[in-house]
């Protein structure tokens, strides 16, 4: 995993005469599989020529995903039934601990963008500790990039696998890093209090996601133990060059998709909580996709809703020294899927915005 400092996105080297790029999506029937398809339909680029379930494979997209059936996508097979022959690109939106094995065994001339969590954290002890078994594909582990789109161009264009960022970490890390980098915000001291959506746990049936369990209601769950604590922490770590620690805690939302997190910060050095903003607006000035809201004005969720956009603002505390920072994003477009295929633009030189030109759904 490496970070560099952002820099704005470069001319697209991609020639959109020649044939598409053969795109596959290992996980087609969930959730970022859906809303991988929905993007890549209306990428100029690209043509999906492989689609993959687990249990639904076998059946055509019609019936597994009803509002993508006019658009002639391929039905889904499994994994095995694949001629990666007809593939040049993949993204893999299968569950945490199950793409180590499938990645290692594709041809190495495919690049490969995982939504999972398997190649994210760069220290394999570290994946060991929080996500409970050695990591299969250490060596793949290495060579992964993280793909912090916006703050790791430079890593993402060169890479072959990228390691897609997690919803939190994203939401997090975006506002976070620039303002560690600027020696802005003290790094020891950091409170992340962050919202989501039932999106976030996938299309499995799990008695935790349903209906009775989270309307009307919102709770935290993995307080102090969530494994999107050390991702965070890997890449602030960096920002801040010295090792530090996060407070996070998750929250469940009564609501389908979206990322709120509040993150309550010390500033250093004399910064004032508009010298942060001012951080963050130079920092993503020409990023088609994280913007600053104009002063006092906080994001929402309903914002961001479909769109790849991450959405912030800084205020000043009442606690003198301190800062709010708030940021929203759409768990399953800028926090998954949506970041996947802006990765994809960089690694194959398309123009960053392509396939992603969607605008937010609202109310
Ligand atoms: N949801 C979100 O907001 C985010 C998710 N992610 C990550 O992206 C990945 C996909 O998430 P999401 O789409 O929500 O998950 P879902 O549970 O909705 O979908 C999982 C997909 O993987 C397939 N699958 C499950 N088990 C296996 C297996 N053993 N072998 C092959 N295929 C299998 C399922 O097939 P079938 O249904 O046919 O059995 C389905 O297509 C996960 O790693 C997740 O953590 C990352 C960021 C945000
Ligand atoms: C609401 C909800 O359950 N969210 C998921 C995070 C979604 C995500 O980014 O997961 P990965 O790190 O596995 O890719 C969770 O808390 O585990």
């Amino acid at each position: 995993m490496t970070a560099t400092s952002p820099s704005p996105p470069e001319e697209p080297s991609h020639d959109p005469d020649t044939a598409p790029v053969r795109v596959a999506i290992l996980g087609a029937s969930g959730y970022t599989g859906a809303e991988l398809m929905r993007l890549l339909l209306r990428h100029p680029g690209v043509q999906i020529t492989t689609l993959t379930g687990e249990r639904q494979a076998g059946r055509p997209v019609a019936e597994v995903f009803p509002h993508l059936a006019s658009f002639g996508l391929p039905d889904l097979v499994k994994m095995e039934q694949v001629d990666w022959a007809n593939v040049d690109f993949v993204f893999c939106a299968l569950p945490h601990g199950t793409t180590q094995d499938v990645i290692a065994a594709l041809p190495k001339t495919i690049k490969v963008c995982d939504l999972s969590a398997d190649f994210r954290l760069a220290n394999v002890e570290t994946y060991a500790k929080w996500y409970g078994h050695a990591h299969k594909a250490p060596d793949l582990q290495r060579e992964a990039v993280y793909g912090l789109s916006e703050l790791n161009r430079t890593g993402v264009q060169n890479a072959r696998l990228v390691a897609n960022p997690g919803c939190y970490p994203t939401s997090a890390q975006l506002p976070l890093i620039p303002l560690l980098l600027a020696g802005q915000v003290e790094a020891q001291e950091i409170i992340i209090d962050a919202k989501s959506g039932v999106s976030g746990a996938g299309r499995d049936a799990k008695q935790a996601n349903l209906f009775g369990e989270v309307a009307e209601g919102i709770h935290p769950y993995g307080i102090a133990s969530h494994r999107h604590a050390p991702e965070i922490e890997q890449g602030l770590s960096l920002a801040a060059g010295e090792p530090l620690l996060v407070a996070f805690t998750p929250h469940l939302m009564p609501m389908s998709r979206g990322i709120l997190a509040t993150t309550y910060v010390r500033l250093k050095g004399g910064a004032t909580a508009a010298d942060l903003r001012a951080t963050l607006a130079e920092t993503y000035a020409k990023e088609p996709f994280v913007k600053v809201l104009p002063e006092g004005i906080a994001p929402q969720t309903r914002h961001v809703r479909g769109s790849n956009l991450c959405l912030m603002n800084v205020f000043a505390d009442r606690l003198p020294g301190r800062a709010i920072i708030v940021s929203a994003i759409d768990n399953l477009v800028k926090g998954a899927s949506g970041q996947a295929i802006q990765n994809m633009n960089i690694m194959l030189g398309f123009d960053e915005t392509a396939g992603l030109e969607v605008v937010p759904v609202y109310p």
